[in-house]
């Protein structure tokens, strides 16, 4: 079986949750067992190092930003492999200091996020990385934090996309997801 159909095999659906009409791709049991975990791990970094770009043109990554909350669980053991910084984006109200600031539309709701002022550096390379895609709201409105503050961003990843939303996501730079749903 490959990685991806090992790791397809794992995560779980739930139709009508969080409310009618949305199935629920939960991906906590890859956290559950720790060789889907690895897999998971090890299939985003060797994307991000070895994929097609020829080593010579490759960008290192500076920064990986993880979005509130299923992309903190990723996103660290991510920058930890590549030696880059972890920048969380986080809802509302949570982060101290000065923040920017960016409201988004998602699936199912409406929320606003926030990212520390002087978190990413001018000219710093970033992946935004999360659990899953869908309308792609959230990783729209992460995007513009991180172009607020000078970064440029590499390429967003995600464990799952929901593929029959693909073509309104309002995303310009290149999106890499393990699973299609
Ligand atoms: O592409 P979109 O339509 O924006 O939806 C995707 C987002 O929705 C989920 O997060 P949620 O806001 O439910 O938060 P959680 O991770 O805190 O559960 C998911 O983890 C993504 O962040
Ligand atoms: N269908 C879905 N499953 C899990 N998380 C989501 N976030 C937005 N849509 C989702």
């Amino acid at each position: 079986m490959s990685d991806i159909d090992f790791l397809q095999s794992i995560v779980t659906r739930y139709p009508d949750f969080p409310k009618p009409g949305i199935v629920f791709l939960d991906i906590f049991p890859i956290f559950r067992d720790p060789v889907a975990l690895e897999t998971l791990i090890t299939h985003f970094v060797y994307h991000i190092t070895s994929h097609t770009i020829p080593k010579s043109v490759r960008k290192k990554v500076d920064v990986v930003v993880g979005l509130d909350a299923r992309g903190f669980l990723i996103g660290p053991l991510i920058a930890l492999r590549l030696g880059a910084a972890f920048v969380p984006v986080r809802k509302k109200g949570k982060l101290p200091g000065p923040c920017k600031l960016a409201s988004y539309e998602k699936e199912y709701g409406i929320d606003t996020f926030e990212m520390q002022e002087g978190a990413i550096r001018h000219g710093q390379n970033v992946v935004i990385v999360d659990d899953l895609i869908a309308t792609g709201g959230s990783a729209s409105a992460a995007g513009s934090l991180v172009r607020m503050q000078g970064g440029n961003i590499l390429e967003y990843l995600f464990i799952v996309e929901v593929s029959a939303l693909r073509k309104n996501w309002p995303i310009e730079d290149p999106v890499y997801s393990i699973i299609q749903e």
